[in-house]
This record gives structure tokens, C-alpha cells and sequence, in this order.
């Protein structure tokens, strides 16, 4: 089967970087990219490249070579839906807030509506391809709804999750470690995946693309997202043992990770994974076994949120005990708000919570991330509601200047690995802070002796 106009549903994190690749690697396929969030779809029409919604080092280069050539952007759902061979879905799929599964289960409300709308305005056959993390089974869901059109349109139903980290999704989405591709397993099914095993092997060595039924393909989504976490939340809880007992984290991290069985990546310490990823898929993962009776698996699972909860907690336990226990009224200065390095993405970042924490006690925080616009700080704390929008407003002050921000700071929190933060003159961020000038360093990215050497007294995870 030739594919000539693939449409995206859903022009987020993963739509819009996910498209422009693949619209890079194809120039000879149309690729339209919707969305019903119209300031975002202005966003990625922007005329500066540069104003696209999404930050990751790379992508504005390849949305300006393939915007308005074979890439588009529009909020003219049913007609890109129409027109197309192959529908990818990539809408969020966030822990449900209500019902039954609440704070648990994944929210499927707005995969149902994509699979109404696709089965409402499709006049020709299609291929749908889940690009969204989904819960294993959803196929059949997606299936029973667009079997009931009545207007003879066949559909095949493709699960292929992305495995792009945000912050290298460019680097993962051209050198993928493996793209994963279920489908049926009659004839029909096969011809499906193999139409989606032609475009990724453009660019894709063909081993590195595998084929799998569409239950494997959608539980190694949620399973490969487990393990990566359950790595940080083991490192992390090794960490606190290591405060206690002289040892040594990021030592300790390098012994383990020289052993080719457990490999030297995902074991940094720090104060808490975040992203709008981990914890979802396993509070997913903990639903659904959990919905089949297993116990055991699902509170195996669990534990690796609850050890992450402990560490961000912890963290900030810890700076209010280190401050004589209160932070009242006292100035505490955040480098970084984003989940993790190179992404504008706030989404469960360990920011959040230990801001959260802090603010309850008082603290009056003044916030610098290089990415990450104040609004989207005062946001996410006010979806927290634990304080109204006005006293948000009064204790958290956000700065476009690192070096104001740490002016009259008791303390200085790293809560993002930004790289710059290490190469800024610490000599001149301590002269300026209140004495004794304290270090938090949830990231381990800092030179404990040279700031102590400066006169900082420092904590840092694990040591
Ligand atoms: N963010 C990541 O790094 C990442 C990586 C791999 C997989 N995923 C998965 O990919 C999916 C999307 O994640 P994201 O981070 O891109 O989410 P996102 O919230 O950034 O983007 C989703 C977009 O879908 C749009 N949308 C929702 N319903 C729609 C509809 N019916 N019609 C048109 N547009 C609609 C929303 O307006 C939003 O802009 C999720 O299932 C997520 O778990 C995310
Ligand atoms: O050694 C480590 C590695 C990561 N983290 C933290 O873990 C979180 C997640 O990081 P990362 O996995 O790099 O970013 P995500 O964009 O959330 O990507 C994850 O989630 C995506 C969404 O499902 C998947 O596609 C990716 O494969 C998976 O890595 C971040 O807060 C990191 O700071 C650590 O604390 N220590």
C-alpha cells in the first residue's frame, strides 16, 4: 500500500515533532498535522520558526525546511482526516481526575473522540495508527468504534508508541533505538504494518524496526516506561541510604553501571523523575493489573511512585530542616522549573512539588529557568489549588535573570540540570546572598568543593 497523505491528530509533544521528522525524511508524503487548540496550531505557523510551542534543540531547523512544503499545520480536522491514507493519533492521554480509575486509570476521552470523528468523516479506507501510550487493549476499543460506520470504509488499527525523550526528541526520533510496529496477524494486518515499516525504513536500518501484535506493541510502551523509572526511583532510594552511611551515589552509580548487565544510563540521582510520562504510564500499569486481580504486580509497580513522592518530599524536607526548620518569610532561590534539561515541558516536573512544599511553610521563592515562561510557572501551581492564584502571585516571584534571583537568597535550589547553571560565576551568586549561603543540588551537577571552597555550605543527593 502507498501512503501520500499521512494526517496527525494531536500537534503536542509528541504530533509535532514526531510529523516534522517524519515530513523531513518523506518530502514526497503530505503530512498535515491537527489540532483543535488553535493558539497552538498558530504557534507552529508562526513566521518565526523560532516561536514554534515546542522547544528541543534541532527541531526549529527541520519545521522551517519542511513547513508549507510537504508539513502542515491546521485545525481543519475532518478535512485532513478525509484526505488522508494514514491517521496517526497523538492526543494526551492524562491520569483520569474523576470517576471510576480516578488518579489511576488513563483518561481515554479524547482517543474515543478521535475514533468517532475519523469513523464520521472517513469516505475511504484507512490505516489508524495509535501514536498516543495507550492502555494494552485499547485496539479493541478503537476497533469496535470504527467498525460501526455503516458506510463500508475498512479500517486497520496499528499500535506504534514513541519512545522520544523530550529534550533529545529530535536526536531519538532520527536515530530511533527501535521503532515498534503491532498489528493484526491475517493478511490485511501484515499489509497494514508494512506500509508503516516502509516509511520508518526511509531512515530506520530495517532490524532496528520491529513487528510485534498489537497487545506486545501496546504493553512495551507502558513496560519500557516502568523499567525507566523504576531505575530512578531505585537510584534515588539507594541515595538516601547513602546520606546515612558515607557512601557515595554518584560512586556508587559508577560501580554498578560498569557492569554490561546494568549498563551506566538512568542512574542519576535526584530530586524526583517528572514529565508527563512516568508517572502516568505506571499508574496505568498499576490499574490495569489491578483490574485483573493482580495484586502483587500492581503494588510491585507502585512502589516506584511512592519511593519518587518520598524523594521530591524529602528534598524539601531537607532545605527546611537545613534552614534551621523554618522558611518562613525566607527568600529561596529555584534554578530550573522544566521536568528535565532542553525542553520548555513543566509537566510533573519535581519543581512543582517541591515549590509547593516549600510555600506552605512560607517560603517566598524567586524562580529563573531559561525555557519555561512565568505563566506556566504560576499555572502549574495554581492547578495544584492548595493556594489561591493571588497568593501564588505574592510568594513566587519569577526572573529573567539567574543572578536576581539569588540576590538576598537564603538558599539556592537546582531543580533542572540546565547546563548553563554550572558555568555561572558562583563567586559573585554567593556575595550576594545572605549568609550562611546554602546550595541544594537536586541535580548533582555542581562542584561541592569549589563551592564549599567559596564559603556555600552544600547538600546534594546522595552524599
Ligand atoms: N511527551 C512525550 O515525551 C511523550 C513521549 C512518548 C509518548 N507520549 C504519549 O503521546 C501522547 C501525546 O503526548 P503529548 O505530550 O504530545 O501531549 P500534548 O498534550 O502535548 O498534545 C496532545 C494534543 O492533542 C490535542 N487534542 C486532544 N484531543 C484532540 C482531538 N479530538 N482532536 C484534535 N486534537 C486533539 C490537544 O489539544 C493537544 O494539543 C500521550 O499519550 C503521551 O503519553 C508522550
Ligand atoms: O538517570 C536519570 C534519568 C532521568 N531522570 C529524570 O526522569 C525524568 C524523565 O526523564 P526522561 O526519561 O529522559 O524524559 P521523558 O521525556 O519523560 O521520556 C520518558 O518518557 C517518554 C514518554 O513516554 C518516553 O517516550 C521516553 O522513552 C522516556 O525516557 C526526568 O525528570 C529526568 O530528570 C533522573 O532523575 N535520573
Amino acid at each position: 500500500m502507498n501512503i501520500t497523505k499521512i494526517c496527525c491528530i494531536g500537534a503536542g509533544y509528541v504530533g509535532g515533532p514526531t510529523m516534522a521528522v517524519i515530513a523531513k525524511q518523506c518530502p514526497d508524503i503530505q503530512v498535515t498535522v491537527v489540532d483543535l487548540n488553535e493558539s497552538r496550531i498558530n504557534k507552529w505557523n508562526d513566521p518565526n520558526v523560532e516561536n514554534i510551542p515546542v522547544y528541543e534543540p534541532g527541531l526549529s531547523g527541520i519545521v522551517a525546511e519542511a513547513r508549507g512544503r510537504n508539513l502542515f499545520f491546521t485545525t481543519e480536522v475532518d478535512r485532513a482526516i478525509k484526505e488522508a491514507d494514514m491517521i496517526f493519533i497523538s492526543v494526551n492521554t492524562p491520569t483520569k481526575t474523576y470517576g471510576a480509575g480516578k488518579g489511576q486509570a488513563a483518561d481515554l476521552k479524547w482517543i474515543e473522540l478521535c475514533a468517532r470523528q475519523i469513523a464520521r468523516v472517513s469516505t475511504s479506507d484507512k490505516i489508524v495508527v495509535e501514536k498516543s501510550t495507550l492502555p494494552v487493549r485499547t485496539a479493541s476499543t478503537l476497533k469496535d468504534i470504527l467498525k460501526h460506520t455503516g458506510n463500508n470504509v475498512k479500517f486497520q488499527i496499528l499500535s506504534n508508541p514513541e519512545f522520544l525523550a523530550e529534550g533529545t526528541a529530535v536526536d531519538d526520533l532520527l536515530t530511533p533505538d527501535r521503532v515498534l510496529i503491532g498489528g493484526d496477524q491475517d493478511a490485511e494486518g501484515k499489509q497494514a504494518i508494512e506500509a508503516l515499516v516502509n516509511i520508518y525504513a526511509r531512515w530506520v536500518p530495517k532490524e532496528r524496526i520491529l513487528t510485534t501484535n498489537v497487545w506486545s506493541s501496546e504493553l512495551s510502551k507502558l513496560t519500557a516506561n516502568a523499567f525507566l523509572a523504576q531505575r530512578v526511583s531505585s537510584i534515588n532510594a539507594l541515595s538516601e541510604l547513602c546520606e546515612f552511611t558515607e557512601a557515595n551515589i554518584g560512586e556508587v552509580a559508577r560501580a554498578i553501571g560498569t557492569d554490561s548487565r546494568i549498563g551506566p544510563k538512568f542512574l542519576k540521582a535526584s530530586v524526583g523523575f517528572g514529565g508527563s510520562c512516568f508517572q502516568k504510564d505506571i499508574l496505568n500499569l498499576v490499574y490495569i493489573a489491578r483490574s485483573y486481580g493482580l495484586n502483587e504486580v500492581a503494588d510491585y509497580w507502585e512502589q516506584v511512585i511512592i519511593m519518587n513522592d518520598h524523594q521530591k518530599r524529602r528534598f524539601a524536607n531537607k532545605i527546611i530542616k537545613t534552614l534551621y526548620n523554618t522558611v518562613n518569610g525566607k527568600k529561596i532561590a529555584f534554578l530550573g522549573w522544566a521536568f528535565k534539561k532542553d525542553t520548555n515541558d513543566t509537566r510533573e516536573s519535581a519543581a512543582i512539588y517541591v515549590a509547593d512544599h516549600l510555600l506552605y511553610e512560607q517560603a517566598k521563592i524567586a524562580v529563573y529557568d531559561p525555557k519555561v515562561s512565568a505563566d506556566q510557572m504560576y499555572a502549574d501551581l495554581d492547578y495544584l489549588n492548595t493556594r489561591t492564584v493571588e497568593e501564588n502571585q505574592l510568594l513566587v516571584d519569577v526572573v529573567q535573570d539567574p543572578y536576581e534571583a539569588c540576590q538576598d537568597a537564603h538558599a539556592v535550589a537546582i531543580l533542572t540540570e540546565w547546563d548553563e547553571f554550572k558555568d555561572y560565576d558562583w563567586q559573585k551568586i554567593y556575595d550576594a546572598m545572605l549568609k550562611p549561603a546554602h546550595i541544594f543540588d537536586g541535580r548533582n551537577i555542581l562542584d561541592k568543593g569549589q563551592l564549599e571552597r567559596i564559603g556555600f555550605k552544600v547538600s546534594a543527593i546522595g552524599s
